[in-house]
């Protein structure tokens, strides 16, 4: 078999198509426009990329997009000042502060001061445990993009055996949860995991994300099973230049697989395109208005 590709760049281009469509409605009919912060502190080469993506595509959505970058000496109090400030700025509705964070500053003190209703990573704890209890929350953005995928290609995922392999609060944990949520059979997997490539094995759908580059092969593949590869892996490339490869070895995986997402051009457009949405979402509910269809979970 050759698996059917999933396009997330193309599947990307038409979430952002539907969020601007919202946003021209919003701006016409209310006046409003969505607004996201950004916050990255220090210079993270991958991160780089990624926020410059970011803020290119909230312009094009018509949403207005603000980006804050401290220096890497930045203390604890300074950045919280900062996250209060755009807590109670009336234009900002969504924010972002990129991680990893330097060693100095304390990640999940940062993240649980971010408004709840503001946090468009769903990273906060009243987020995590709104969705771990099924109720509305902010969703991970590149969880709800994963799910948004295997929805378009299956239709419905109920009963099926789904095994993420990796923990992360950002990734695997939420991921399984929305899984759990479609009333998928869930298992995650992680690196005391034992014979982990006969549990993959079992899978109907497989989500990697690891952060070690190919380490899925083919082999350990299901006739059929759906991959969803969310790692993103800089590798050192011809002439000089990095290429980028996910947690999946792509060319065996694709001759068993049933469908498969590419890196790149699979999971990080949707990620951003998804962060457009929650931006959205949370205009929309913070203005008591009926929020977009088909863009949350
Ligand atoms: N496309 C996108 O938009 C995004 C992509 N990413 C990418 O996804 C990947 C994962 O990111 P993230 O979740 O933040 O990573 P973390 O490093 O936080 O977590 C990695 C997980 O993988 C597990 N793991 C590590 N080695 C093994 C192994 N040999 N066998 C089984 N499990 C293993 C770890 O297990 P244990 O807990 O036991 O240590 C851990 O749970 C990275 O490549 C990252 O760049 C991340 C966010 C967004
Ligand atoms: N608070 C926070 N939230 C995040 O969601 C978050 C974060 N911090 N820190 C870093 C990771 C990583 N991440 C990516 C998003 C998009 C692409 C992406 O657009 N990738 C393109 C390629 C881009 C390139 O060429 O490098 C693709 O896969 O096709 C990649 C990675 C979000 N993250």
């Amino acid at each position: 078999m050759t698996a059917d590709i999933i396009d997330g760049k193309a599947f990307a281009a038409d979430v952002r198509a539907r969020v601007a469509d919202h946003v021209a409605r919003l701006s016409a009919d209310h006046g409003l426009t969505p607004g996201l912060a950004v916050v990255l502190v220090g210079e993270d080469p991958a991160s780089e990329v990624y926020v410059r993506n970011k803020g290119r595509q909230t312009h094009e959505v018509g949403m207005h997009s603000v980006e804050h970058r401290l220096p890497v000496d930045t203390s604890e109090a300074d950045l919280l000042a900062l996250v209060a400030q755009l807590n109670v700025d009336p234009a900002i509705h969504g924010i972002l502060v990129q991680l990893p964070l330097p060693d100095h500053l304390n990640s999940d003190l940062v993240i649980n001061s971010i408004e709840p209703a503001k946090d468009v990573d769903g990273f906060h704890i009243s987020n995590v445990g709104l969705l771990g209890t099924g109720q509305k929350s902010m969703v991970p953005c590149t969880p709800l993009g994963c799910l948004m995928m295997l929805r378009h290609h299956h239709g419905s995922l109920s009963g099926m055996n789904a095994v993420i392999v990796g923990r992360s609060n950002i990734v695997g944990k939420p991921m399984a949860q929305l899984l759990l949520g479609d009333s998928c059979t869930v298992t995650i997997a992680h690196s005391r995991t034992k014979d982990l490539p006969e549990v993959v094995r079992r899978a109907d759908i497989v989500v990697a994300a690891v952060g070690r580059p190919e380490m899925v092969p083919g082999d350990w593949i299901g006739e059929g099973a759906t991959v969803i590869d969310v790692g993103i892996n800089r590798l050192p490339g011809e002439g000089g230049k990095t290429r980028l490869v996910g947690d999946v070895d792509y060319a065996s995986a694709a001759e068993v697989a049933g469908a498969i997402t590419p890196v790149p051009g699979g999971v990080g457009p949707m990620t951003i395109a998804c962060l457009l949405a929650n931006t959205l979402t949370a205009c929309c509910r913070a203005n008591g208005l009926p929020e977009p269809e088909g863009l949350t979970a």
